[in-house]
């Protein structure tokens, strides 16, 4: 048996708990199945932080994940603290860790699974062969740049920077050409080059790079015309590689083309092994206690901490096919079940997927555990 993984959980807020009890479920299972060894320590971060604590990221939580081998995270944010002050923000715990722990690339997989062919709102032709990464910047740009709020004459006005240094565009460019590689080889560069200052130094260092990998085919697609390309042609895309804001944006818009926010994981990595798991989706206020928020987005951010924090690519693998599983059954969340379809609940659908992983069959083509 290996090392005991120590894992700081973050169940965070609305959804947040309800989901990451069903990710913990199926990690439990993946100590009983594959041997491995867990130790979950619980953190506070978010809205219930700052309740308790008046802080959203408190530095006992902060500590704790700099010492702990991965963090997982639900959701964060809700309507009750939308009026507070800047510092005691939900999101400030988000942006806190990211910066904290350095973790600037954030890996956003959106694939179209088996039996969710007519669950996007666009005809199953279009969606057909979905498999596309949004590699998004997480360390820079507008979230981070200095912000301010001021009283004029006639009315308040508010400002928000946007800066890039070189150096930050060319470690997440270098990132996505690498994982270009091992993909089906093509990059898509989106930035906005025709009116941003940042985006021509983006679009630069990306040349720049691409001499490196004359074996990866790379476009420069301008942001709001990838939004819609993304609808018109997304089985065409590959990786795609953007800034902080553009890429929250387009990940969100790549869920519909799988069916459902509720299915879209992320990592947060950065040069340290210390990643960050969480779903693209936030902390759902309108369905949150109601045990009805698909966890599939939660239990696929665990296979990604499985495969990109210990490398044990088995037991990520064995993940991801049981929630392939399940959804090529017919089972469906609310937010997946057309009308007439009973819906299963959070629970369930966890219950389902631990379940599914008892008739885990190895894949000899894939290695057991990759070394990072
Ligand atoms: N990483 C994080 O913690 C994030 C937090 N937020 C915060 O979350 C709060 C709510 O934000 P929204 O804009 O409403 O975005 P949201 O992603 O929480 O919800 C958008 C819509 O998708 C649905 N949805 C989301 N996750 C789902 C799931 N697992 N299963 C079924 N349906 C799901 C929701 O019910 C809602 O209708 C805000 O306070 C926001 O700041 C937003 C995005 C990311
Ligand atoms: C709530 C945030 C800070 C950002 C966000 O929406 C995201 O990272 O997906
Ligand atoms: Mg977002």
């Amino acid at each position: 048996m290996g090392t005991v993984k120590k894992i700081a959980v973050l169940p965070g807020d609305g959804i947040g708990p309800e989901i990451m009890e069903e990710a913990l479920k199926v990690l439990r299972k993946v100590e009983d199945l594959f041997g491995h060894s867990f130790q979950f320590t619980f953190g506070m971060a978010g809205g219930g932080a700052v309740d308790r604590v008046g802080n959203p990221l408190p530095e006992e939580t902060l500590s704790l994940c700099k010492q702990s081998d991965a963090v997982l995270l639900a959701a964060v944010g809700g309507p009750k603290w939308d009026n507070n002050p800047p510092e005691l923000r939900p999101e400030q715990a988000l942006l806190g860790l990211r910066k904290s722990l350095n973790l600037y690339a954030n890996l956003r997989p959106a694939v179209l699974f088996e039996g969710l062919e007519n669950a996007s709102t666009l005809k199953p032709e279009v969606v057909k062969g979905v498999d596309l990464l949004v590699v998004r910047e997480l360390t820079g740009g507008i979230y981070f740049g200095e912000k301010k709020r001021e009283r004029l004459e006639d009315g308040q006005q508010a400002t928000d920077t946007l800066v890039y240094h070189e150096r930050e565009v060319e470690r997440i460019v270098r990132r996505a050409f690498e994982i270009a590689r091992g993909r089906r080889k093509k990059l898509t560069s989106v930035d906005k080059a025709n009116i941003l200052e940042s985006s021509r130094l983006w679009r630069s260092v990306v040349d720049r790079v691409a001499r490196d990998y004359p074996d990866v085919q790379v476009e420069h697609v301008l942001v709001d015309n990838c939004a819609m390309q993304l609808i018109r042609r997304p089985a065409d895309f590959d990786v795609i590689v953007t800034e902080n804001m553009f890429g929250d944006i387009l990940s969100d818009e790549t869920a519909m083309l799988t069916g459902s926010i509720g299915l879209l994981p992320s990592a947060s990595l950065g040069e340290g092994m210390t990643g960050l798991y969480e779903p693209v989706h936030g902390s759902a206020p309108d369905i949150a206690g109601q045990g009805v928020a698909n966890p599939a987005a939660m239990i696929l951010s665990a296979a990604m901490m499985l495969r990109h924090s210990f490398g044990y690519e088995e037991a990520a693998t064995a993940v991801e096919q049981a929630v392939r599983k399940v959804l090529a059954d017919g089972h469906r969340t609310a937010d997946l079940a057309g009308p007439g379809t009973l819906a299963v609940g959070t629970e369930e659908f966890g219950d389902l997927v631990v379940e599914a992983m008892n008739a885990y069959e190895p894949d000899p083509k894939v290695p057991l555990e990759v070394v990072m």
